[in-house]
């Protein structure tokens, strides 16, 4: 239940605001860019045409987030699975041209940079840097700082390589491999992941700049089973997200993956947090996944398009998947079930098997008048005071989630959440109830749901998923809900309410949040998990249904 939270919800803003003085130095002062729906991603690197990585890497990687992938090309290697064998770096003023060529013509939300080459093309990157707009119109960049390939050979001149620390102030993220990071910082590359994370620290406070660390080449983590990536801030670690470690030779192209799936999901969420959070979960998979593409005798690539063969459709991304899309794309997956591990595979299990309560909700009476507009006013204003009682102490619940929440981006974006319910909760009664309710009790339902929140509120695992199902279940109703209003709709302005992107951005945060915890979580926790998830989806069609029994009880009556 619960219409859309009418907030634009809590992101981490830091590194936009930095970046916004460093490029408003006559200080304009102006804000991040909004959060992009289509994200519109420029990858600047180098081409591979086995497919694994540069270019072909990034274009698979931006389309799996949900954007759309532009390329300038800084170099064209002739290279496969198994090495490098020559590079050809066209002319500079060619790459200036198609640079040119992208921005005079199209806003451009994200920047990727990864391969440069030489210090003539950092040079020409930098310039063409300094160009771009201050303030909302400008990009987020990350750079990918590529030194050496996977197998070994150079992609960058010992030149370039000291001349890219030039570009580290012009950029809002680095993502440095350990021995690259070693280089930037100009130590001996860590073998500790605190020694790691300290370089790192070092880095982003002598440049201003977020670094990613990444732990893929940290001696041990094999045998750790755990691979630990970090976003490291001047001030410190702000999040570390920790995945499982899998053993296979398809690594190549991991580094020019996340970097330009981080930017496209920023680019989606205005979080660096949480965009570092849905890549890592990504790519997990897409690591896995890599090796049954069969492509190359050496480190082959990842498969970066998993989702569309197995149908973990988009849930890894933190995407609402459309109604019915994981139940069939599951149908035909053997193994999603017992043994299921992962937990972005674990929640589209449990999304599928919330089907049935969906479908319920679809054909009730109460929704089905609400969509044709034949739901009668008293029925209306019945599910809105009960929504109104709900919403107040759901603020409740989702301030608890934010006070368990293990990292600052969790515990930002469910007091994000709070924020927005109360403030929901707030404009039920200014706009939609007139004026504050007199001698309005929570119904049983109201109550037996509020009750299930609450007793869920004593661990963390079990109270995420005990709220998901009322922005998950809310937003996937309301989507079709939305698309029967027309003009001379009774309810077409509360109809409208379902089609608020930021309610949708925000269910899918949430999703991400739910696959995160679910895949950390042991046995028991996941068991209680589904059971809370399960429960209040049960309570979704009983809320939705309220208004007509209470009809019936007072008709009876
Ligand atoms: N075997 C693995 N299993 C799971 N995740 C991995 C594995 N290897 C790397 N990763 C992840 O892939 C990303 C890239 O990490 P890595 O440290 O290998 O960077 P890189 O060296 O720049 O990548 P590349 O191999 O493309 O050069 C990180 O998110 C890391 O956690
Ligand atoms: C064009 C290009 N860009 C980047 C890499 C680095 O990727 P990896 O380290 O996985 O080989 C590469 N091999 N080729």
């Amino acid at each position: 239940m619960s219409m859309p939270m009418l907030h634009d919800h809590t992101r981490s803003q830091h590194t936009r605001s930095q970046h916004s003085q460093r490029q408003t130095a006559a200080g304009d002062g102006a804000d991040a860019r909004r959060p992009a729906a289509v994200p519109r991603v420029l990858a600047v690197a180098g081409s591979d045409p086995s497919g694994g990585a540069g270019i072909q890497a990034d274009l698979k990687s931006i389309a799996a987030a949900h954007g759309y992938g532009m390329t300038a090309i800084t170099a064209l290697t002739a290279q496969n699975t198994l090495g490098v064998r020559e590079v050809h770096v066209p002319g500079a003023e060619f790459l200036s041209a198609q640079l040119a060529a992208v921005s005079d013509d199209v806003a451009i939300d994200a920047v990727k940079i990864g391969m440069l080459a030489s210090r003539e093309v950092v040079e020409v990157v930098a310039r063409w840097l300094d160009e771009l707009p201050a303030g909302p119109a400008r990009p987020a960049v990350v750079l990918d700082p590529v030194m050496v390939a996977t197998s070994g050979d150079r992609l960058l001149d010992v030149e370039g390589q000291d001349a890219v620390r030039a570009l580290l102030p012009r950029v809002d993220v680095v993502t440095p491999n350990l021995p690259e990071l070693a280089v930037l910082v100009g130590e001996p590359t860590a073998d500790r992941w605190e020694d790691a994370v300290a370089q790192a620290g070092r880095l982003a406070s002598r440049y201003q700049v977020l670094v990613v660390v990444k732990g893929g080449h940290l001696p041990g983590r094999e045998g750790a089973g755990r691979v630990t990536d970090a976003l490291v801030g001047p001030a410190g670690v702000l999040d570390e997200v920790d995945g499982p470690w899998v053993t296979t030779t398809a690594t190549h192209g991991t580094g020019c993956s996340l970097s330009s799936g981080l930017a496209t999901r920023y680019a989606g969420t205005g979080d660096w947090g949480i965009a570092l959070r849905q890549t890592k979960a990504w790519l997990t998979e897409a690591i896995r996944a890599g090796a049954g593409l069969g492509v190359g005798h050496g480190h082959g690539p990842v498969d970066h398009l998993v989702q569309l063969r197995t149908g973990a459709v988009g849930t890894a991304s933190g995407q609402v998947p459309a109604p019915g899309e994981v139940a069939r794309a599951l149908a035909g997956q053997a193994d999603a079930s017992e043994g299921a591990t992962d937990g972005a595979a674990l929640v589209a299990r449990w999304w599928d098997d919330a089907a049935g309560h969906r479908a319920q909700i679809d054909a009730l009476p109460f929704v089905r008048g609400l969509g044709d507009g034949t739901l009668a006013a008293a029925h209306f204003r019945f599910y809105l005071e009960q929504d109104a009682l709900y919403l107040r102490e759901y603020a409740r619940s989702l301030a608890r989630a934010s006070e368990l929440a293990p990292t600052r981006a969790e515990q930002a974006f469910w007091a994000g959440g709070a924020h927005g319910a109360l403030a929901t909760e707030l404009d039920l009664h200014t706009t939609w109830l007139g004026g504050e309710p007199h001698g309005v009790e929570p119904s049983p339902t109201t109550a037996a749901y509020l009750d299930h929140l609450h007793a869920a509120g004593r661990d963390y695992a079990t109270l995420v998923a005990a709220v998901l199902p009322c922005y998950w279940i809310y937003q996937d109703a309301g989507e079709r809900l939305v698309r029967r209003s027309h003009d001379a709709h009774p309810y077409r302005q509360w109809l409208a309410t379902y089609g608020d992107p930021a309610f949708a951005r925000a269910t899918r945060e949430a999703v991400a949040v739910l696959e995160r915890v679910a895949g950390a979580a042991g046995p028991e926790q996941r068991h209680r998990m589904s059971g809370a998830f399960d429960r209040a989806c049960r309570l979704e069609v009983a809320f939705f249904d309220q208004a007509h029994a209470w009809a019936a009880g007072e008709l009876a009556g």
